[in-house]
């Protein structure tokens, strides 16, 4: 079992060059089988996440062609099957944007309930009532939800709540329906945009993504385009809250500054310096953080996927702050390994009531999901002493080669895989 081994302590400083967006990607992977030519994706991150997609997408039958570790290109007139299986779908969330894929292109699909990350109760319900309101069938059996039209008739669609996953796979399946469709209380987050802009390069009609209403126009069939990723803002705040819990000071290069608000709003609240440029954001963190509150909420609010990496900033900063999730009811099982730091920190109900402590101490803990993971990384980089992560599969599932990108900014951390490589790491940097 592989772990991040971590001297912490270390103001990080230094540029660091931010990827791809991972949630963009997956959706734009799985919708560029929509089309029978060939599609290029080029910013895609060389993560876990992405390549399970990859190898699904294969497992389908589509022709995927990797031309660097960056670029793929995919040629989804060789599907084969319509069915994805459950050793796929365990693995990542995400492979259920290949229902609404699959659905508006062949009218037909199959694919197995997702796993992904263990966050709280993840239901479907709204995927499912788009599709119907398109005028397909669904069905739940053995595990998979079958879906199945004659044919896709544009309709009126409200989602009762706003959801990320169901407003693509709606977007997706009605691209090519029959008529026009409106969604409603749409999810307005930069991926949902990305998708979007991505589709209409492939000669579809929409109109509205990045508002809570998308209007979209059926078109016969789409075609081969070039496209290239937006940067992942989750994995640029996460360097960001990394400048800040370390007393740092980063450049956040190739990101989108706007995509950023809310993050680059709490940081400042927290006592950081923001300097905003056209593709690039400064933080720096000399002085003492100070308290805040905040709520997570579909974007341009907090997002949640940043809520643990900002409750670990404001662990170690003056006074007392709240952290409120109101997406994800499962999502502080990171609060009792940030324990072990040292933090103090006691969750009621959706609330993270969080005093802040002078500082972390170095521990033994486990990453519990994707970005818990990423933020027991950053309480590693700000502690005293050594900290050790087991279960970093689960951030190798969205963030690419994160130890080498943070030893760049000077941060004093390694992959290993033995005791005695943990020992080794210890004795080198004591
Ligand atoms: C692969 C990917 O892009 N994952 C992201 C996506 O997940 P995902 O698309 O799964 O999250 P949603 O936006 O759909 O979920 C938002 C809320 O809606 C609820 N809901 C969702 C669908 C549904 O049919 N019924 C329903 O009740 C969920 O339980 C949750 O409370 O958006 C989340 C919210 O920004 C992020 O945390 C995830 O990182
Ligand atoms: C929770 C996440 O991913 P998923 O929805 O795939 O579990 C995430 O990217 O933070």
């Amino acid at each position: 079992m592989e772990q991040y081994v971590i001297k912490g302590g270390v103001p990080l400083s230094g540029e660091v060059e931010i990827g791809g967006a991972k949630n963009a990607a997956l959706a734009i992977l799985a919708a560029a089988i929509m089309t029978d030519e060939t599609v290029t994706i080029d910013n895609l991150p060389d993560v876990r996440d992405i390549n399970v997609l990859l190898d699904a997408i294969a497992g389908i039958g589509a022709k995927v062609e990797r031309i660097d570790s960056h670029t793929v290109k995919i040629n989804g007139s060789y599907i084969d099957c319509l069915c994805v299986d459950y050793d796929s779908m365990k693995k990542i969330r995400a492979s259920y944007y290949l229902l609404g894929a699959l659905l508006g292109k062949y009218k037909e699909a199959e694919v197995a309930l997702p796993g992904g990350c263990n966050i709280g109760s993840r239901p479907m319900d709204l995927h499912i009532k788009g599709f119907k309101a398109l005028g397909a069938s669904v069905e739940l059996r053995n595990g998979a939800v079958a879906v199945e039209a004659k044919e896709l008739v544009g309709t009126h669609i409200y989602l009762d709540k706003v959801s990320v996953g169901a407003t693509i796979n709606v977007m997706m399946a009605a691209v090519m329906a029959d008529g026009k469709t409106t969604i409603e209380n749409a999810a307005k987050e930069p991926h949902v945009v990305d998708v979007a802009n991505f589709l209409n390069s492939m000669g579809a009609n929409i109109r509205g993504a990045g508002t809570d209403v998308i209007r979209i126009v059926g078109v016969e069939s789409l075609h081969k385009t070039d496209y290239s990723v937006i940067p992942d803002q989750i994995e640029a705040g996460t360097f960001m809250f990394a400048a800040a819990a370390t007393h740092g000071d980063i450049l956040v290069k190739n990101v989108i500054p706007k995509h950023l608000e809310a993050t680059s709003a709490k940081l400042l609240e927290a006592g950081c310096r923001i300097e905003e440029f056209d593709d690039a954001v400064r933080v720096s963190a000399a002085g003492t953080l100070h308290n805040t509150q905040v709520t997570t909420l579909p974007y341009p609010g907090f997002p949640t996927d940043m809520q643990p990496q900002m409750a670990v900033v404001l662990g170690i900063a003056q006074g007392t702050s709240t952290v409120t999730e109101s997406i994800f009811e499962n999502r502080f099982k990171y609060v009792d390994e940030l324990t072990r730091m040292g933090a103090d920190i006691k969750v009621e109900s959706n609330v993270a009531i969080i005093n802040g402590v002078d500082h972390y101490m170095g521990a033994r803990v486990s990453a519990p999901d994707l970005r818990a993971g990423a933020a027991l990384v950053i309480a590693g980089l700000a502690a005293e002493g050594i900290t050790v992560i087991d279960d970093i599969h689960f951030i190798e599932r969205g963030y690419e080669e994160f130890p080498e990108k943070l030893s760049r900014v000077g941060a004093k951390i390694e992959k290993v895989s033995t005791e005695k490589e943990i020992q080794k790491f210890t004795l080198k940097v004591s």
